[in-house]
């Protein structure tokens, strides 16, 4: 099984055995029983999800490094719930009504990261409305669940606040191929997208935003040992591939 698959499999705890089989009782002193300061605060400041039942996988890489593309192959491999925050705030930009419409207009036309408070929530509520759905398949069932979060965080405050607040990331998938090939596939994308940010001056800035702020959080993250990079070298010809033959390193 290539080395991605694993990847996955264990965050989505496929590979653990009897994990519902209850741990025998340890003896227990007084001073055992004594609880830290750190232990009271983080009770009472948990992620809204727990990542034991909702693992949820982080898809991040440049500006058309195939994202979206590989998420579709693995929604069908796993049953995931895929989530893009960039559609998400897109939907929120069009929602008639909405109080946020031309901030996030303003903000994906210049490329520009949308405050996060926005962009957390609308993910906290996707995630919850999924939940909620009463879907069936593997990994489904009541408060279990498993995401692929495409396009998010895409810089430190973002990665954060989701994790502390929202359900803390298992792994994160990270897609890369040059700036060169990406701005052609962009350019390419442009002529069906009806996107406003593919253009060549979008583009430009968000390849900018992406190695200043995005960066980052892919180093913080690998620092943790959790991140899984897919060069598609291979790929060019033919994006349908799933990530199955993709290799990792
Ligand atoms: N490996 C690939 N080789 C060639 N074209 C690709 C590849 N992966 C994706 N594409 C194409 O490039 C464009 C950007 O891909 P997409 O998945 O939308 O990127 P992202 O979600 O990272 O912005 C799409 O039009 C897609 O069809
Ligand atoms: O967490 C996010 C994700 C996306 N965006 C905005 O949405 C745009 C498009 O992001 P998407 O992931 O849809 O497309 P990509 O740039 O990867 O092709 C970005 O440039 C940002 O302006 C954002 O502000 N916060």
């Amino acid at each position: 099984m290539p080395a991605i698959i694993d990847k996955i499999a264990e965050a989505l705890h496929l590979k653990e055995h009897n994990s519902e089989e209850p741990k025998p009782a340890e003896d227990s002193t007084a001073a055992d029983d004594a609880i830290t300061s750190t232990e009271v605060e983080s009770a009472y400041h948990k992620p809204a999800f727990e990542s034991s039942k909702v693992p949820v996988i982080f898809v991040l890489g440049g500006p058309g490094a195939g994202k979206g593309t590989q998420c579709a192959n693995l929604v069908e491999d796993f049953d995931f719930c895929h989530l893009s925050a960039g559609d998400l705030l897109r939907a929120e930009q069009n929602r008639p009504g909405s109080a946020y419409g031309d901030l996030i207009r303003t903000y994906i036309k210049e490329g520009q990261i949308v405050p996060m408070e926005i962009t957390v929530k609308l993910l906290e509520n996707a995630m919850r409305a999924a939940l909620e759905e009463g879907r069936t398949g593997e990994g489904w069932q009541v408060g279990h669940g498993r995401f692929l979060i495409d396009g998010f965080p895409r810089k430190m405050d973002q990665a954060i606040m989701f994790d502390d607040a929202v359900c803390k990331s298992s792994l994160v998938l990270f897609f890369t191929t040059t700036e060169e090939e990406m701005l052609k596939r962009l350019l390419k994308r442009a002529e069906t997208s009806g996107r406003e940010d593919d253009n060549e001056a979008s583009i430009k800035k968000r390849f900018r935003v992406y190695k200043e702020e995005t960066m980052p959080v892919i180093e913080y993250y690998s620092k943790q040992g959790k991140v899984a990079t897919v060069r598609d070298k291979v790929l060019r010809s033919s994006p349908w591939i799933s990530t199955k033959v993709l290799s990792i390193d």
